[in-house]
């Protein structure tokens, strides 16, 4: 029987940190296909994540992360991101545990700047600044948890972070 497939590489971190767009740099770096679990449940749920929030609510939401995450780090073998709160799923940690996973930091202003003018946030429509920094709290010890390797975006283009986060991968295997 032949071993299933799993990620090459999985960018976890907070939104803003740059990781459906580093996904896609790292995954043209290494020839791969890249996927996006916040593109998957939308295509699952046939809508905008905004639209799942205010129709069906967050743990809606959060079920249809976890499936995503689970049909990706079980059968795909291509560059993965993850989106910002799908740490907080114990399933998702454990899933993650034997993958090679980049945290992608990012400081609260860089990251709500970026956010602001990208697609819209549900957790971050009201009072991001403040939001953000809750989200984090809770979450920070999640990312450190999976992380195989930690790469500061801070000051560095998307391509800039993606050759971080393949070095940083790359000293980290025992077999180089
Ligand atoms: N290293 C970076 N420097 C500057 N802007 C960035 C960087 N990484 C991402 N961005 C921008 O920030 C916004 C959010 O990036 P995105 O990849 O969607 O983050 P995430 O998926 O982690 O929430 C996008 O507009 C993107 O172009
Ligand atoms: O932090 C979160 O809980 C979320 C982050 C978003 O993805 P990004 O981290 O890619 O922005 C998206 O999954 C959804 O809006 C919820
Ligand atoms: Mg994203």
């Amino acid at each position: 029987m032949s071993t299933p497939a799993t990620p090459a590489v999985v960018l976890v971190g907070p939104p803003g940190s740059g990781k459906s767009t580093v996904g896609r740099v790292l995954a043209e770096r290494l020839g791969l296909p890249f996927r996006d679990t916040d593109a998957d449940v939308e295509q699952a749920a046939g809508k905008p994540i905004p639209e799942i929030f205010v129709d069906e609510g967050e743990p809606h939401f959060r079920q249809l992360e976890r499936e995503a995450v689970r049909a990706a780090a079980t059968g795909y073998a291509g560059v993965l991101a993850l989106g910002g709160g799908a740490v907080m799923a114990e399933e998702t940690r454990a899933l993650l545990a034997p993958l090679p996973v980049v945290f992608l930091e990012v400081a609260l202003g860089d990251a709500v700047k970026r956010v602001g003018l990208d697609a819209p946030r549900p957790l971050l429509a009201v009072n991001p600044r403040a939001r953000w920094r809750e989200l984090m709290e809770a979450r920070r010890p999640l990312y450190l948890e999976v992380a195989t390797a930690v790469v500061d975006t801070e000051g560095r283009t998307p391509e800039q972070v993606a050759d971080a986060a393949l070095e940083a991968l790359e000293l980290k295997d025992p077999h180089v």
